[in-house]
This record gives C-alpha cells, sequence and structure tokens, in this order.
C-alpha cells in the first residue's frame, strides 16, 4: 500500500492530548493539505510521521511500512520539518554534500537537486547569508535528496514570496505527477486551496474534515440577507416557507433588522413575504466563501483571539 496511512494517532504532552486519535490517508499521486489554525497539532503528527516523536497511540505507514522500518529512510521519505539547523559558515553545497554522504546517497544528487530548487547559481553561499526563502528552497532540495516517494513538507511556503510560491507550486504538481505522495502542512486555506488535490483539516489534534478540495469548495453555503423592520412576522414567514433563520450573530451588529435566512432562495423569501404582507427593507443572496467555511470549520480549534473572528462585510451583489 503506497500513500500515507496514519490511524488512531495519539500524543500528549503534560497530559494535553495535542494529537487526538487522528485517522487519515494521503494518497499517491497527490498533492495533500495539511491545514489547521495554529496549536492544531501538524507539526507534531508530522514528527511523528517520521520518527521524530514517538506517538503514544497509534500508527503511521508510509509507502506501506512504519519510518523507522527504512534502513535508508531519505531514499524513502523526504521530509521538511523545521528549517533544520546548518552551521552558518558552511555553504548550501556542502550542506547537501555532508548530508548526501552520511546517508550514502550518490553525490550528483546534489547538483540535481540544487537545479530544481533553483538555487545552482547560490550553492556555494554560506548558510548565514541565504534569505528565509533560499533557506526554505535549501530544506526542500534536502528533502529531495534520496528522490523520495513520499514528501512530508512542514510549512514550505514560509518565507516564499509570490514568485517562490507559484515556483513551489508547479514543484510539488510535478513531484505528485511523477507519483509520489506530497503532504505539505498550512494554516493558510487560500494558499493551499491552490496547490492541494486533497484538505486534511484538524483542529485541537483532531479530524475536522478529510475531502478533496473540489468538494470543500462545493461546500460553500448559500444564504440570504434579510432586513425587515418586522422581525417576529419575519420568523413565522420564513418558518411556514420550509426556511430557517442563522442563530449566527447578526452579520451587521449594528443594524438589528438584519437577518441571514437558510433553506430558501431570495425569490421564495420575497414571494412568501408578499404574500404575508411583509415589507422587507432588503433582500441580499450572499455565499459564504470558502476561506469563511474553513473558518468557521475551525472557529472552535483556535487556540488564541483576542475577539471572535470578525465577520466579512456583505458583499452585494452576490459574489
Ligand atoms: N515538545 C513539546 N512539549 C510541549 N508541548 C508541545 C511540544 N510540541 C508541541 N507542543 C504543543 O502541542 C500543540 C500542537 O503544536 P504543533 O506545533 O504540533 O501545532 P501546529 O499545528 O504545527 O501549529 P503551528 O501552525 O503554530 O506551527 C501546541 O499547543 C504546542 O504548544
Amino acid at each position: 500500500m503506497g500513500g500515507i496511512n496514519v490511524r488512531g494517532l495519539t500524543k500528549s504532552y503534560r497530559r494535553q492530548k495535542v494529537v487526538d486519535d487522528l485517522t487519515f490517508d494521503v494518497h499517491p499521486g497527490t498533492v495533500t493539505g495539511f491545514l489547521g489554525p495554529n496549536g492544531a497539532g501538524k507539526t507534531t503528527t508530522m514528527r511523528m510521521l517520521v520518527g521524530l516523536v514517538r506517538p503514544d497511540a497509534g500508527t503511521a505507514l508510509l509507502a506501506g511500512r512504519p519510518y523507522s522500518d527504512y534502513p535508508s529512510p531519505l531514499r524513502a521519505v523526504g521530509a521538511l520539518l523545521d528549517p533544520g539547523w546548518v552551521h552558518p559558515q558552511r555553504t548550501a553545497r556542502a550542506h547537501l554534500d555532508w548530508l548526501a554522504r552520511s546517508n550514502g546517497l550518490p553525490e550528483d544528487r546534489v547538483d540535481a537537486v540544487l537545479l530544481m530548487v533553483g538555487l545552482s547559481t547560490v550553492g556555494d553561499r554560506r548558510f548565514g547569508a541565504l534569505s528565509l526563502g533560499m533557506r526554505q528552497r535549501l530544506g526542500i532540495a534536502a528533502a529531495m535528496l534520496g528522490d523520495p516517494e513520499v514528501l512530508v513538507l512542514d510549512e514550505p511556503a514560509n518565507g516564499l514570496d509570490p514568485q517562490g510560491i507559484a515556483w513551489l507550486r508547479g514543484l510539488l504538481r510535478d513531484l505528485a505527477a511523477d507519483g509520489r505522495t506530497v503532504l505539505v502542512s498550512s494554516h493558510l486555506l487560500a494558499e493551499t486551496a491552490l496547490l492541494a488535490d486533497d484538505l486534511v483539516i484538524i483542529g485541537r489534534g483532531r479530524l475536522l474534515q478529510q475531502c478533496t478540495t473540489a468538494e470543500f469548495t462545493a461546500l460553500q453555503q448559500t444564504h440570504v440577507l434579510v432586513r425587515a423592520k418586522d422581525q417576529e412576522r419575519l420568523a413565522t414567514v420564513v418558518a411556514e416557507a420550509g426556511g430557517t433563520i442563522d442563530a449566527a450573530p447578526n452579520p451587521r451588529p449594528v443594524d438589528p433588522d438584519i437577518r441571514l435566512v437558510r433553506g430558501l432562495s431570495a425569490e421564495e423569501i420575497g414571494h412568501a413575504a408578499l404574500q404575508a404582507g411583509l415589507v422587507l427593507h432588503e433582500l441580499t443572496p450572499r455565499r459564504r466563501t470558502v476561506e469563511e467555511e474553513y473558518l468557521r470549520l475551525t472557529a472552535d480549534s483556535v487556540e488564541y483571539y483576542s475577539r471572535p473572528p470578525a465577520v466579512r462585510p456583505e458583499k452585494s451583489p452576490e459574489q
């Protein structure tokens, strides 16, 4: 069995579960985005995948075996976890040479991976003189050194400029097109939705959702913003027509007459209101954006925020 198969992975620190009975699959030939707010447990999970953290319970198979079963793991699994400490005086090339030698990998891989990540011309620059984006590329080069079938990359887009992110997207797509398994963590949905085929979304160490990016995008819910002075009548009209009024806080707190209605189209609400003689002052269909859907999904998992996530201003007409 290829890919990554995670079953019941669990880890506690100081009796607090930071990864809690996590089960998911990452398929070969796809890029899978591993999403969750800060502190959700993404890094801890990835560290367990590659044997840097010992799970309290559960298993993780990479291309059919636990990481520890590989005699030469870099040939099977490439990982980018924290930027990795490199001596600041050591050049990018010397760092990769050392990694190749100490892991019994052919030294011609060094030039190949430097070329792959666009660092050929700065291979002789000292690590201390590399920009954050270049260090990130060097980390990806190191992950690719053993030409692995499985890639586990923790926040690889960190520190990359927009061109760098576009490059990363192309690289990951190419690696997946070769049939490799690519797991990429991020806390940014928009960035991940652009490069991932599948999504695994976690919060407080638990699986919130596993689906394709296309399925997640299709989850956008339609609702209708309705403004009416007579809120009681509005509630009756909506209920009788088979809709519901969203219990969520008023999307425009300054306007007490606004409600979000689900389950009915703007036309149906307008028609029902006319029949009941109810005057409406506004009727605006709107979609929850994918970003809003992600914020809603992860809202209970956010560790720290000083106030509830802001509801974006309404856009009219429909976005
Ligand atoms: N070695 C450790 N000792 C104690 N607590 C830890 C340790 N490593 C992680 N944690 C805690 O586990 C939780 C999950 O951390 P983790 O770094 O896995 O989350 P994350 O999803 O990668 O977050 P971020 O997006 O901020 O990097 C956090 O509350 C963190 O403080």
